[in-house]
């Protein structure tokens, strides 16, 4: 996600992970001689061209030795299953994990369709919301233990994790409202996974569970940090430490769960849970793209980024629908909030 910032005058097109990164090496790697020395205008030209370096809101590039290239080959030779995206002309879009025989596990080949439905989703101007789903009555059981078992070297392990924090903080910073639809299982990267959606819906008897403790791991595709983000530090050592198992009850009491969906088999002419799912994010998504992506686009800065950045690209994004179609649509037709 692009966001413009203006600085000395200039106009910089910058994604909110160069400016997390910025934030983050400001904060902590700069001292504050050399901070005098980035608002002077003899450091704004490294900065600026760091500023202006094309950017898809990943956390990794290149400066953190990071191939993306590399990264996929090595991932395309464990395959198997898929990800499938179905763009719907109601803007939601429905994202399926796709490897039943396995639970739905992620393989290598997995990783890779993800980051690339992801990079499609991106370009959807017309988008409004995702449903996050796995296939066959059940969510997402992590990595592919096969997969896992053949690159235990950490170097690739690393890899791999980077890969896939790069992968699900872009998922969750799209410009759409993002659901996880939890039926069955959510176990291990399934459980990171529910994180990197801005809300979880759970099915009745399907249970979430960061089962990483007992595989010797912590998580490793961003779901801790999302985790303390959604649950607090207190209740996220609790998850992790105890490898809690968490069912709809315990999740919405922890506010891990959004909302519970009845069990489509007990009543025989229930909704399904996609349809329920859908009824449900359809309060969010009731509008025109431009405004519901603004929407996110002004909670992601603020879920993000310091207060001063945040205000700036709030700004920034008011100028977007400011005096828009829809905007001059509600005034004119006088509209009432009764
Ligand atoms: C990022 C870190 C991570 O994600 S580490 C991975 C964390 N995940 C796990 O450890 C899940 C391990 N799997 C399980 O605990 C069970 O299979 C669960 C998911 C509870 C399902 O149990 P149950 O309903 O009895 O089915 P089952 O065990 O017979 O499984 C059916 C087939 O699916 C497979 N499967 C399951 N999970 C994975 C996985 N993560 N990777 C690879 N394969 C997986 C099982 O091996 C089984 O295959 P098969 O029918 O024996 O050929």
């Amino acid at each position: 996600m692009d966001f413009n910032v203006t600085q000395h005058d200039s106009h910089y097109k910058v994604s909110v992970g160069t400016l997390l990164l910025l934030n983050v090496f400001n904060r902590m790697v700069l001292c504050p001689l050399s901070r005098q020395l980035l608002k002077s205008s003899s450091s704004c030209g490294a900065w600026g061209r760091l500023l202006q370096r094309p950017s898809s809101g990943c956390v990794y590039s290149s400066i953190h030795g990071f191939n993306q290239k590399e990264v996929k080959e090595k991932l395309q030779a464990f395959p198997g299953g898929s990800i499938d995206l179905l763009k719907q002309d109601s803007g939601i879009a429905i994202l399926t994990i796709n490897n039943p025989s396995r639970m739905n596990a992620f393989s290598g080949s997995m990783m890779v369709d993800l980051e690339d439905k992801v990079s499609q989703l991106e370009k959807w101007t017309d988008g409004k919301g995702l449903i996050v789903q796995g296939a066959a009555e059940t969510f997402c059981s992590g990595s592919d233990l096969s997969a896992v078992r053949a690159i235990s070297d950490p170097q690739d392990g690393m890899k791999m994790c980077m890969f896939m924090q790069n992968a699900l903080t872009r998922l969750l910073r799209l410009p759409l409202i993002s659901v996880a639809l939890v039926e069955g299982r959510a176990l291990g990267g399934g459980a990171e996974l529910t994180t990197a959606c801005d809300f979880r819906l759970m099915a009745h008897a399907s249970v979430i569970q960061f089962v990483h403790k007992h595989m010797g791991l912590v998580p490793g595709w961003g779901g801790a940090a999302r985790l303390v983000n959604i649950v607090g530090s207190q209740n996220a050592l609790k998850l992790l430490g105890g490898a809690l198992k968490v069912d709809p009850e315990f999740g919405l009491q922890i506010g891990l769960a959004d909302g519970v969906l009845e069990g489509s088999q007990v009543e025989k002419h229930a909704e399904t849970l996609l349809q329920q799912a859908t009824n449900w994010l359809s309060l969010y998504t009731k509008g025109p793209a431009p405004v519901i992506q603004a929407v996110k686009k002004v909670v992601v800065s603020g879920r993000e980024l310091p207060l001063s950045e945040t205000l700036r690209t709030e700004k920034d994004v008011f100028g977007t629908v400011w005096g828009g179609p829809a905007n001059l649509q509600a005034l004119a037709s006088k509209s009432i909030h009764k």
